[in-house]
């Protein structure tokens, strides 16, 4: 796949969308039955050359082969107005005739068609009936590329919605719009979870050197101190709370919103103040409603965009509010301009299809079980926690879409951390451990902040641990480097082992001139597509979510039992056990609270109701809220938590407001995970396929798991 000139330069006369081939069958789209994927005759032919070649290649030893490896395995996307992206992928364990079987694969997996029906609308999230059309959010060429859902183009609406917000958030950050005292707002607080805080949150601390005045905070945790810290910092007359739920019943947003609103109405004292102070962002009129929030304060959007994806939607106000909807509108063209790329561009030049391939090679072929996003950028840095949503709830699937249990491993534990932090953290790990951690590194070569030689050392310690990782430090360096320090031979000789890095550890690098809001939107919209490629590969549906529901069922089961004195016997002991724990040291009626600096807010004392009752006990709200699965509606009975007059905001605020609520509710990256049993009764015949990195020989083998199938995540 040569490619002496990497200068992709976009196709501005080409169709921006593809004319439906009649391929795609909107009805079926993403169910036809495949092979299964480790039968593909390309599939054993990568094993081949795995065994073979792959396994056995140094990246070291490939550049030294090949003087224009660089050239060959990178990629220029020349933007209108924001530089080049730049991706290199040349420090990778590949060659030309890897990545044509990779590219075959792709096809053999029917990659182009899928891309066709993924554009065109057809029911890709087949599991739930539903299109995927997060694409059509950014589509700026609505006349020339009408989406159809049901017969009927989206693109009006879409417009609509989108003029809705941009007249809002003008009105706001103008300070036309008044909160009910009539006081111009001050703050936004974003209430949601998941992919409607995710998103948001990521891209608002991405594009703080573009800040409007107002605040932006984001609340999502269930965990009171979330919301507790926040409205501490904020006044109930100047404060917008933007209520963002798809469905309008997750548990933890519509708490966190009753309680918002309790703490509001303590000062507004009437509910037509609602109208003034609260927005919400849904697909659920109804729910919205029932609420208190007015229609004419909801911003809509359709089930047809997934909550992971769903950034591009009105669910990206807070975002409009926080940077202006002109510099909102740029994200939504920088994601045009990939889909773009990814529609046109063939697979040997196409930055998502690659990243994907590359992707299946390290996680099927060596074995590796994680994914590292290394934003060398302080301001991306929820950009691996908002894709560790993206990939994990999309293709952390194991049943393939014919409904058979997968032999092979699907989607890769995606995490990370800024550099340089990351580098006196988990660096060691991947250096010198025995996993394969595959990387990304993310730069931008200007930066908003051009402060000594602070960018400059930050590129070096990028540009210097790309080249490490790859490199190493072979025995015979690391001597001479020892000899050098005229150190005894005896000590020299036990050093030395530790002193050598084997190298040949992967990594991709992202470069960009700046992060704007165009090369931002370009950059998630990369990845978003990458995670597609990955799940056509695999055949699984990358767009349902149910593995987050059972967890949600307990929940509802266990939630009641806390609440009543009685003793719990219905589950395991251990949870039984636990369950006995937490009500022995509940907090009892009476019991002091500790005081801390901040007032009773933060020492814990956000539930007392009139009459004394005990601090910690959870009051049942009276509205029960429903969530829709699949069509079929599941009861949900929130807990809301009473306020009382400490919640009232204190009139210091913080500097960075944003940043220091991150840690009091944002997820951790999540541990290694403990293999599970395979499936009892594996339906697919074929072999295990993952051969395990052969290097280091002492390394843990990925164990074969009975039956040939290698369905053990
Ligand atoms: O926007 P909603 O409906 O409140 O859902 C929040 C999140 O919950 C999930 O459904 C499950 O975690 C996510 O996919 C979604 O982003």
């Amino acid at each position: 796949m040569a490619n002496n000139d990497p200068a992709i330069k976009p196709k501005a006369k080409k169709p921006c969308l593809i004319t439906c081939t009649g391929r795609c069958n909107p009805h079926r789209a993403g169910m036809e039955p495949r092979a299964c994927l480790t039968g593909e005759p390309t599939w054993k032919k990568l094993l081949e050359y795995h065994q073979k070649k792959g396994s056995k290649f140094h990246i070291r030893d490939l550049f030294e082969k090949d003087a224009c490896r660089f050239s060959k395995y990178s990629l220029k996307l020349i933007t209108p107005n924001d530089g080049d992206i730049l991706i290199d992928y040349s420090k990778n364990r590949i060659d030309e005739e890897g990545l044509k079987l990779l590219f075959q694969l792709c096809k053999d997996r029917n990659f182009i068609s899928a891309r066709e029906c993924l554009f065109k609308g057809a029911k890709v999230n087949f599991t739930e009936g539903r299109q995927v059309l997060h694409t059509a959010l950014r589509n700026r060429e609505p006349e020339k590329n009408p989406i159809m859902v049901d017969g009927k183009d989206v693109m009006p609406e879409v417009y609509s919605v989108l003029n809705h917000m941009k007249e809002f958030s003008d009105q706001v950050i103008s300070g036309e719009w008044k909160g009910y005292s009539g006081k111009e707002i001050t703050d936004v607080v974003n209430i949601g979870i998941g992919g409607s805080d995710l998103g948001p949150l990521m891209v608002t601390e991405a594009l703080k050197p573009y800040a409007s005045r107002l605040k932006c905070h984001f609340v999502s945790n269930i965990d009171g101190t979330h919301i507790a810290e926040v409205l501490k910092k904020v006044q109930p007359e100047t404060t917008l709370f933007i209520i963002a739920s798809k469905t309008f019943t997750t548990q933890e947003t519509i708490t966190n919103a009753t309680t918002a609103k309790d703490w509001f109405m303590k000062s507004a004292g009437n509910q037509e103040a609602i109208a003034k102070n609260f927005v919400a962002l849904s697909t659920n009129k109804q729910k919205v409603t029932e609420f208190g929030i007015d229609e004419a304060n909801m911003f809509g959007f359709w089930d047809w965009v997934g909550g992971r994806y769903s950034l591009w939607s009105a669910i990206g106000l807070s975002i409009c509010l926080a940077v202006g909807f002109n510099n909102f509108e740029k994200l939504l063209e920088g994601a045009y301009f990939m889909d773009q790329h990814f529609l046109n561009e063939p697979l040997e030049k196409n930055a998502p299809v690659i990243l994907a391939c590359l992707g299946i090679w390290y996680l099927n072929f060596f074995g590796a079980e994680t994914h590292a996003l290394l934003p060398y950028d302080q301001y991306l840095h929820r950009f691996a926690a908002y894709f560790q949503q993206g990939d994990m709830e999309s293709n952390g699937k194991h049943i393939t879409k014919a409904g058979n249990p997968v032999n092979y491993h699907t989607g890769p534990i995606v995490w990370g951390e800024p550099g340089t932090n990351g580098q006196h953290a988990f660096y060691q790990l991947i250096h010198q451990g025995t996993r394969l951690v595959p990387a990304d590194f993310l730069m931008p070569v200007q930066t908003h902040n051009p402060l000594g030689n602070h960018h400059q050392l930050l590129l070096a310690n990028y540009l210097a641990q790309t080249e490490a990782l790859m490199k190493g430090k072979t025995e015979e360096e690391a001597k001479k480097e020892l000899e050098a320090t005229k150190m005894r031979p005896d000590e020299l000789k036990r050093l030395l082992p530790h002193k050598t890095f084997e190298g040949n550890r992967p990594t991709n690098s992202i470069l960009v001139k700046k992060i704007t809001p165009f090369t931002l939107g370009a950059l998630i919209a990369m990845y978003e597509h990458k995670i597609f490629v990955q799940g056509i590969i695999w055949d699984i549906n990358s767009y349902d979510q149910y593995g987050v529901e059972l967890g949600k069922q307990l929940a509802k089961v266990i939630e009641p039992e806390l609440a009543n004195e009685d003793e719990i016997t219905s589950h395991d002991s251990s949870t039984n056990a636990l369950i006995s724990y937490i009500k022995e040291n509940l907090a009892k009626p009476g019991e002091e609270v500790e005081e801390t600096a901040e007032g009773t807010v933060g020492g814990g004392d956000i539930s007392t109701a009139e009459g004394g009752e005990a601090a910690t006990t959870l009051v049942k709200d009276d509205t029960s809220v429903q969530k829709e699965t699949s069509g079929e509606a599941a009861q949900e009975e929130p807990t809301a938590l009473v306020t009382d007059e400490s919640m009232e905001k204190k009139t210091e605020e913080p500097e960075s407001a944003v940043q220091e609520e991150q840690t009091a509710g944002q997820e951790e990256t999540p541990a290694s995970p403990v293999p599970e049993e395979p499936p009892d009764a594996p339906v697919q015949e074929e072999p295990p396929t993952a051969p395990v990195d052969e290097e280091p020989s002492e390394s843990p083998a990925q164990e074969e798991p009975p039956g040939g199938d290698a369905g053990d995540q």
